[in-house]
């Protein structure tokens, strides 16, 4: 069943045509991965997805209700989080604070406390909970602000380039995190570079090129595409 599809979206900036007819269909409970060349529209797509930008035209259904005109927040309470890749994490604040302060919306005082642990332990970050959020390595930043962005328990998780900047046993701990997210029923639509992590965790792979879905379909097939391929030409992607 689909969580969300876009319908001929397109967005102009003056003469530039950066999303172009985008159809684009996101399974529910999967994980997708959006991967393209630099300037393919990647971001741009992301911040139609999100409202940060109205589409210059066409229609964006999110859980069998249409988005398009609704307001960054709305789209939240909709259902849709994001976490970006610079971390929005509150640095003087310990690990646990940061947790805290994103999860008490949801939850009263003891359920807060239980819930805190439970998502440092996810997190592997139990030993780093009273430790300044801004001393943290890289990685656990990444992850911390994995935590916060799950904390109103999306349906739909928006992922912008989660690696980027990771070594490589860090993105294979970030592909493990969105994996038990997954099983535990969240659908994830990611914006990566890294196809050691896209081959890691994604169902599907859509290739966006000048604004439009270019190709589509599982990891395997994507690498064998020889018209994929060649818009990378002179690109190290795996
Ligand atoms: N606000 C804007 N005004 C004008 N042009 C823009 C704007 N935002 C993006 N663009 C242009 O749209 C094109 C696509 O940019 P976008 O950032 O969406 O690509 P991307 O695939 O995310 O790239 P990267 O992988 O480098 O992050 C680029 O040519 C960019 O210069």
């Amino acid at each position: 069943m689909t969580l969300l599809q876009t319908h001929n979206l397109n967005k102009h900036f003056g003469g530039l045509h950066v999303t172009a007819d985008v159809n684009f269909s996101l399974e529910r409970g999967k994980i997708h991965c959006l991967i393209g060349p630099n300037g393919a529209g990647k971001s741009t797509f992301f911040r139609l997805l999100l409202g940060e930008y109205p589409p210059s035209s066409g229609t964006i259904v999110f859980d069998e209700k249409d988005i398009t005109r609704l307001k960054p927040f709305q789209r939240i309470n909709q259902g849709i989080s994001v976490k970006f890749q610079v971390p929005g994490i509150f640095g003087a604040l310990s690990t646990r604070q940061n947790l805290q302060i994103a999860l008490q919306h949801r939850l009263d005082s003891r359920d807060l406390d239980l819930e805190v642990e439970r998502l440092l332990e996810f997190l592997q970050l139990t030993e780093a909970a009273d430790q300044q959020a801004g001393n943290l390595s890289h990685g656990m930043k990444q992850w911390l602000e994995i935590g916060m962005a799950i904390s109103l328990k999306p349906k739909l998780l928006l992922l912008d380039e989660p690696t980027a900047g990771m070594s490589p046993d860090e993105t294979f701990r970030t592909g493990e995190i969105v994996k038990q997210l997954n099983a535990q029923g969240m659908t994830v639509l990611a914006v990566e570079h890294d196809m050691a992590f896209v081959r890691q965790v994604a169902d599907r792979v859509s290739v966006l090129h000048f604004g439009r879905i270019f190709a589509e379909g599982t990891i395997d097939e994507i690498v064998a595409d020889e018209r994929v391929a060649a818009i990378y030409l002179g690109q190290s992607h795996e």
